[in-house]
């Protein structure tokens, strides 16, 4: 679903995405590790257009995106969840849907009359309202929503328009373990829910959720991918230990932990 080959960005003298090559299948979940700095929202904002790349290349379902503007990688079936700056919090769970909905079906309703339309408008705002557990929630305004609550509003509304692929960028992130487990069993039922084909990928510092979620992992370390593998093959590669306990390390001795890492890329 997802091809890169070849990333390049480079920031001045840093080269933050060096040469990466990735593959995110149909219905996968990959997901994208590696220590801080390691280059995970740069390849990001590379992915969704929101950084230009200095060289190689990013298609989307065959259809080639590196010089397309976010837009229009949004329109070849590209959806970004933005930690919940993307809601309209003045209006209900309703509204919100609505709008997302009109925005990517209208047109599919367009020769309907105008009470058919809001009448399908409606079942399909309702359906995601349904997907994320928010029925309950439909008529809440969505600023007033608990924090876990408002992130999962934030899926709904980057699912409404059927995308391709799904990057969700730290969905855990700022939840209590309660929230978390709620986000990890929503995004198990995506999977599991949507006719096996849109694919997701994950970033996310919660390890415990990268393994029990991902198809597929890939480590950046130094804007280098350093492992490619099944959670398993990813736990037991000797080189991603030694990168994660080099940071661990770091904490208590950043020069050697830091010359520990490099030495393993
Ligand atoms: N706009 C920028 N200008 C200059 N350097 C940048 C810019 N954005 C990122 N960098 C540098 O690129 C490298 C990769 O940063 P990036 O934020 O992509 O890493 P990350 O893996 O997402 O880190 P974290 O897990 O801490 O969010 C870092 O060394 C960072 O300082």
């Amino acid at each position: 679903m997802l091809r890169i080959q070849g990333l390049l960005k480079r920031f001045g003298a840093l080269t933050a995405t060096d040469h990466v090559d990735l593959d995110v299948r149909p219905g996968e979940i990959h997901a994208l590790i590696g220590p801080n700095g390691a280059g995970k929202s740069t390849l990001v904002h590379l992915i969704s257009g929101l950084l230009p790349a200095d060289g190689g290349s990013i298609e989307l379902d065959g259809q080639e995106l590196i010089n397309q503007p976010p837009h229009q990688r949004v329109a070849a079936g590209l959806s970004r969840c933005f930690q919940i700056t993307s809601i309209f919090a003045q209006l209900t769970v309703a509204e919100n849907l609505l709008l997302a909905v009109q925005a990517h079906h209208s047109n599919s309703f367009r020769w309907f009359k105008q009470r058919d339309k809001d009448a399908q408008l409606k079942t399909l705002a309702w359906d995601l309202a349904q997907r994320v557990q928010l029925q309950e929630r439909w008529n809440t305004v969505a600023g007033t929503l608990p924090h876990g609550a408002q992130r999962k509003l934030d899926v709904a509304l980057a699912i409404a328009a059927s995308p391709k692929l799904l990057l969700l960028d730290e969905p855990m992130a700022g939840m209590g373990p309660a929230e978390s487990a709620e986000m990890l069993e929503l995004i198990e039922q995506l999977r599991r829910s949507d006719a096996g084909r849109m694919a997701i990928l994950l970033i996310e510092h919660d390890m415990d959720a990268v393994f029990q979620l991902a198809d597929r992992i890939t480590v950046l370390v130094y804007g280098k991918v350093l492992a490619q593998g099944s959670a398993a093959e990813i736990q037991a590669d000797p080189r991603v230990q030694a990168v994660y306990l080099g940071q661990e390390e770091d904490a208590h001795h950043p020069e050697p932990a830091a010359q520990q890492a490099e030495g393993t890329v």
